[in-house]
């Protein structure tokens, strides 16, 4: 278990990049720190694994004081793996090589069995041969996770571990890193600003902005009750509406201090709408991101179709407030 108490830090005085973090994170769970570029995130896993010293607050490692260069002759704890965004595999091995680096000499068969095992992990089983300037910067990415794995460690920190890679990858080695963690009861904190790789691989999500969290929860509740719209930016496409805009156009009462947060797939097309003029259509795939717009409010909605109509009748089937 990891336990980070009122925690904060900076680099110089009079300066706050991370303010009051308090968070646990239980053996075996997989927490995504969701943030925007500059909110603290890659700061405070530097933290968790002891390479920065705390200005105030605690952090505990199975009730072990986490502590910084300060402390420690030898930054970083050794009972973490952390993959930073700057990999540093070596030039003069091969990936194979690289990966059982860390790994003990003293049973041969186990340490090219743990090799051969995280280098598919991230489908670079293929490669183990080739030496590291043969490598694109996504593959030398994800031979450096595979050296942290190949260690079987109880605690990985990952630093934007799928940055380098395109669509297709990202989806398959996110799905293997959830297996291998779950399968070693690994605890897995990784730090991304794109809530793809956060939603459907992390039990938890913290949500970070400006060195502060600003939402901790599961993937469905942060979706389901952002907890306000910087959170709901960072979930994807939405729409919102205050307490003026919900009664004139549907009718619908809502504190006026409170505005109404719709997700695309909780609007449809109804007759009995309101109507609203087309003002954007995007292609995703497998439908359309349609924009709208009725005087100043604007409206989002999927559709598989691309309607021959400038306008369109619209009605919200749920919404949440914030
Ligand atoms: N060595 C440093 N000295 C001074 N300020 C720093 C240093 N490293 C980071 N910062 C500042 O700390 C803040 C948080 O940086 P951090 O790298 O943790 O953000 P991040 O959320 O990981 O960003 P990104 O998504 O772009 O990697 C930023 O404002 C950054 O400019």
């Amino acid at each position: 278990m990891l336990e980070i108490r009122q925690l904060g830090f900076s680099f110089h005085e009079n300066q706050s990049i991370l303010e009051d973090i308090n968070f646990e994170v239980k053996t075996g769970e997989i927490l995504s720190i969701l943030g925007e570029s500059g909110s603290g995130k890659s700061t405070l896993l530097k933290l968790i694994y002891g390479l920065e010293d705390t200005v105030s607050g605690e952090i505990f490692y199975e009730s072990d004081k986490v502590t910084g260069p300060k402390f420690n002759l030898v930054p970083g704890n050794s009972k973490m793996k952390f993959v930073p965004q700057e990999f540093d595999l070596l030039d003069s091995i091969n990936v194979s090589e690289n990966v059982g680096k860390y790994l003990s000499n003293f049973d041969l068969p186990l340490k090219s069995e743990n090799t051969k095992k995280a280098l598919k992990v991230v489908k670079m089983d293929s490669f183990a041969n080739h030496f590291p300037s043969q490598l694109s910067g996504g593959q030398r990415q994800r031979v450096s996770i595979a050296r942290a794995i190949a260690t079987n460690p109880k605690m990985l920190l990952l630093d934007e571990p799928y940055s380098h890679l395109d669509q297709p990858l990202k989806f398959e080695i996110r799905k293997n890193i959830w297996n291998w963690a779950k399968e070693t009861n690994c605890t897995v904190i990784l730090t991304t600003h794109d809530v793809n790789d956060a939603l459907g691989f992390s039990d938890k999500i913290i949500i970070l902005k400006n060195g502060k969290i600003i939402q901790n929860d599961s993937p469905e509740n942060l979706r389901n009750n952002p907890e306000n719209e910087y959170v709901a930016s960072l979930l994807g496409e939405y729409s919102i509406l205050n307490a003026d805009e919900m009664w004139n156009l549907f009718q619908i009462k809502i504190s006026e201090t409170q505005k109404a947060i719709i997700y695309p797939e909780e609007i449809s097309e109804d007759e009995s709408g309101q109507e609203f003029e087309i003002s954007d259509v995007r292609f995703r795939g497998r439908d359309y991101l349609i924009e709208t717009i009725h005087k100043n409010s604007k409206l989002k909605f999927y559709s598989i179709l691309i309607t021959e109509n400038q306008f369109v009748k619209l009605k919200i089937k749920n919404f949440r407030l914030i």
